[in-house]
């Protein structure tokens, strides 16, 4: 699957979203190195803090679905520039998915900014800072 197949995932996850609070709708997908697409999308609540953002919302089905291999992830939403994960989304690609796989950032108007999930959180806390 190409990048732009994988931006217009990313486009209809975010019809899905749930966002009765914010109205901001995000989408992502997510490409397995199975070949499978994860679509995701944010999910608010009324306890605010419980909201699930796009991407972590993708990453977690695909998990729990035995994938844990990907080639990239999408992320759209309706930015001036192409939507910037939140921190707390960039710790969790950080450690969820390999340091090259591809993250294409994305919104409404077409514009794109491509990196790597190396370059998405420079410095992350990871699973070996906690081996003393
Ligand atoms: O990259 C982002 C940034 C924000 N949100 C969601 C969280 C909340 O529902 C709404 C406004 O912050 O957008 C995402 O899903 N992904
Ligand atoms: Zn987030």
């Amino acid at each position: 699957m190409n990048k732009e197949a994988l931006i217009q995932e990313a486009k209809a996850a975010r019809e899905l979203a749930y966002v009765p609070y914010s109205k901001f709708k995000v989408g992502a997908a997510l490409l397995g190195k199975d070949g499978k697409v994860y679509r995701g999308c944010n999910i608010e609540n009324a306890a605010y803090s419980m909201t699930n953002c796009a991407e972590r919302t993708a990453l977690f089905k695909a998990y729990s679905e035995g994938q844990m291999e990907f080639d990239a992830i999408a992320v759209v939403a309706d930015t001036r520039r192409p939507v910037p994960p939140c921190g707390a989304c960039r710790q969790v690609i950080s450690e969820l998915c390999a340091p090259e796989t591809k993250v294409i950032l994305t919104n409404l108007h077409g514009d794109v900014q491509e990196l790597t999930v190396a370059e998405l959180l420079p410095g992350a806390f990871s699973p070996e800072d906690l081996n003393d």
